[in-house]
């Protein structure tokens, strides 16, 4: 039987060299590894937990350390990372199993001296106790160190959304994400009826009370159900499924979804039309464009064409003013969902900012010529970084005249954020905190007929 620290511990060391998403690899170890449900949980909380509050538990191991992390073996790190984890923040493993346990794991994959250095810094940890975190000076400092965020991206936050936002939005980022679906309104006739059928298969739910469409998980697992592999759900997230209702797609009418894959917008946009007209649906990755038509399939949707290439181009492909609505569901830097992504947190740079920024323009400028007079261009990041949204819409509509904000917005969106959208903009920009759900921007704009 695989030891579940030594597997968190390997998963961990991939996260630090090659980047890999943690959710990916937690998903393939649990498989793999056939573990139990509750060494499934003890190993998740170890990874997300060990990747969340990576400053604030290297904060703690300078203390005890003279030379810096840096000179020490990578694994050594990981494996001192995780076990202050679980001493500072779990409380159902006893100190002294952990210690047991890293010690254990260092004398295999090291030689002896290792084994003593990893055991005397967790003694020292286990005697001591950690440092207090309430004297260190400079409010950004200090929030990166109590919230486990880098102190760059606090201040670009306070500087954006105040102390409190940033406080509130660190704190709900630590949090496990909730799990939600949407109903697929062309199988099912309503959420009610969804939540009773699986209540037969003992998985349990409440309505979302952000969209009308939405059920929020409260126990079971959604995808082993009948209801979900019959295509009657999709899994995504409340704030995604606003999109849809920004759109507004009517039936018979051609959309473009101009960065669609995995496709749980261009689906929902499906369902809406009730699988009449056209949406052509592209993303850049033909790997990422078979996801959208395997959704499409499980769906049983009939309205969808796919294409891989390259957004930018789409005005060779498509005449000027071909479709009525465009999505523009923008690759981003992904600030909102750090709930689920947690190394999102600490591979992401400021230079990232300004490079993903660049793209998000030119593919706005690119399908801006493809809409029709009097249609619409709804852009939506999973971010709340302004220079990717609101900044981004700003300068566009200064430099395209022939586009407007779409105050109508307000009324198509769900009485739930409709206090949130201001009344002289087609703009929302959700923040996790206020429904629980991930941080995500959302700008409608009309083409000025002619
Ligand atoms: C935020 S994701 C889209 C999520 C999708 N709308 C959904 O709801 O499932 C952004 C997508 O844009 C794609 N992308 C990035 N650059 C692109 C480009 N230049 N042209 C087309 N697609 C691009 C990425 O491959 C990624 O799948």
């Amino acid at each position: 039987m695989s030891n579940v620290r030594e597997v968190a511990m390997d998963l961990l060391l991939k996260i630090e060299r090659s980047q890999a998403y943690s959710n990916l690899l937690l998903n393939q170890a649990i498989q793999k590894h056939n573990f139990s449900q509750k060494d499934s949980g003890l190993l998740t909380e170890i990874v997300y937990g060990t990747v969340q509050r990576k400053n604030t538990l290297d904060y703690y191991l300078n203390f005890f350390i003279s030379k810096p992390l840096s000179k020490i073996d990578d694994w050594v790190v990981v494996l001192l990372r995780l076990s202050v984890y679980q001493m500072a923040y779990l409380d159902r493993v006893p100190d002294h199993a952990i210690l047991n346990e890293a010690v254990t794991i260092a004398k295999k994959k090291g030689h002896k001296g290792i084994s003593g250095f990893v055991n005397g810094v967790l003694r020292n940890v286990q005697r001591k106790g950690l440092p207090s975190l309430a004297s260190v000076e400079g409010k950004a400092l200090q929030l990166a160190l109590e919230c486990s965020h880098p102190q760059w991206l606090l201040e670009r936050w306070i500087n954006q959304l105040g102390v409190q936002n940033t406080t509130d939005m660190c704190t709900i980022n630590n949090t496990p994400p909730s799990v939600t679906a949407r109903v697929n309104s062309l199988k099912m006739t309503s959420v009610n009826e969804v939540i009773q059928q699986l209540e037969e298969e003992a998985v349990y739910a409440e309505p979302s009370s952000v969209t009308p469409v939405g059920i929020k998980m409260r126990t079971g697992n959604l995808p082993r159900t009948n209801l979900y592999k019959s295509g009657s759900l999709t899994i995504q997230d409340e704030s995604s499924m606003l999109v849809g209702y920004a759109v507004d797609p009517q039936p018979g009418e051609k959309v473009l979804d101009a960065c669609a894959a995995p496709g749980g917008k261009t689906t929902h946009l499906s369902e809406r039309m009730k699988n009449e007209g056209e949406i052509t649906a592209i993303d850049l990755h033909e790997h990422k464009v078979n996801l959208i038509e395997e959704q499409i399939e499980r769906l049983d949707l009939a309205n969808i064409n796919t294409i891989t290439m390259d957004t930018r181009k789409a005005a060779n492909l498509f005449q000027e003013g071909s479709f009525d609505r465009v999505l523009l569901d923008a690759p981003c830097t992904g600030f909102g969902v750090i709930r689920r992504k947690p190394d999102i947190k600490w591979s992401k740079q400021p230079s990232d900012i300004e490079r993903i920024q660049k793209v998000q323009y030119e593919l706005l400028e690119s399908v801006a010529r493809v809409i029709k007079p009097g249609g619409l261009l709804v852009y939506s990041t999973c971010t709340i970084e302004a220079e990717e949204n609101g900044n981004q819409i700003e300068r566009f509509l200064q430099e395209h005249p022939e586009f407007e904000w779409d105050v109508s917005f307000y009324d198509r969106m769900p009485t739930s954020v409709q206090p949130y959208i201001s009344s002289t903009k087609g703009e929302l920009q959700v923040l996790p905190q206020y429904f629980d759900s991930d941080g995500f921007y959302i700008a409608s704009l009309r083409k000025k007929s002619n």
